[in-house]
């Protein structure tokens, strides 16, 4: 496992992955994991939020790496665990930890790569089997690759209701707000979790994606 302390956090080697709120003084204190296949940016969008940086090079995550953020929601400082698994474990099984007691989850897939797409639907199946309330959305990620996705390419975010995001990590195009309406969400769902049902019962009546992919363009 690795940590990132980021933001105003402290550093504290000897810490467990669950933030001590008080300790850090926050009023809130959430979790958000990140899924996705291997190598559709996942590493990325969180450095580009987080450090505000990109460096292309491809180092795949082991196993898991925990960043803990400092953000601010209204008047509100709020404790962010991201946890980022690496997206090459995906038909290994993945351990619940990841699932347990998170808030909010981003699901990523990469606009060049069809079959990061079409593994959504098992990403947020396994998802929703842990975790059947939280709010989900879909990040469609490395749009400066490809500028002429539009949303009608891709039905799965839309037809589940979910928020969907198109992102670049390279360049930063909304990730800063993709991540904060994340963290928004995560909390609102932290304080009042039964708001959430209505979402995801129109979420669950849904639950496909286009048969044969004849809705979507890629190149
Ligand atoms: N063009 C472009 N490339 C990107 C973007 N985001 C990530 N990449 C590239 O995609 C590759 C994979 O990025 P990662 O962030 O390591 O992907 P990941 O999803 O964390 O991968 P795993 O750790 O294996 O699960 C790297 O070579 C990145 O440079 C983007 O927005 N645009």
């Amino acid at each position: 496992i690795h940590f990132h302390y980021l933001g105003d956090m402290a550093v504290d080697a000897g810490s467990i992955p669950e933030l001590d709120q008080k300790k850090y003084d926050a009023d809130e204190q959430v979790k958000i994991i990140c899924l996705g296949d291997s190598a559709v940016g996942k590493s990325k969008l969180m450095e580009r939020f987080l450090m505000d940086e990109y460096r292309p090079q491809q180092l795949s995550t082991y196993a898991l790496t925990l960043y803990k953020h400092a953000a601010t929601v209204g008047d509100k400082t709020i404790a962010v665990d991201f946890w980022d698994t690496a997206g090459q474990e995906r038909f290994q099984n993945m351990h619940p930890s990841y699932y347990h007691k998170a808030h909010a989850c981003i699901m990523v897939f990469d606009v060049q790569r069809k079959l990061t797409y079409k593994n959504l639907v098992n990403w947020y199946k396994e998802l929703r089997e842990y975790r059947p309330e939280i709010p989900c959305c879909v990040v469609a990620n490395k749009i400066d690759a490809d500028m002429k996705v539009t949303q009608r390419s891709f039905n799965f975010g839309k037809k589940q209701g979910l928020p969907f995001y198109f992102v670049s990590a390279a360049d930063g195009t909304n990730v800063v707000k993709m991540f904060r309406d994340m963290i928004k969400r995560a909390v609102e769902y932290k304080q009042n979790p039964s708001d959430f049902m209505d979402e995801v019962m129109q979420e669950l009546e849904s639950l496909s994606l286009p048969g044969k992919y004849s809705n979507c363009r890629f190149r």
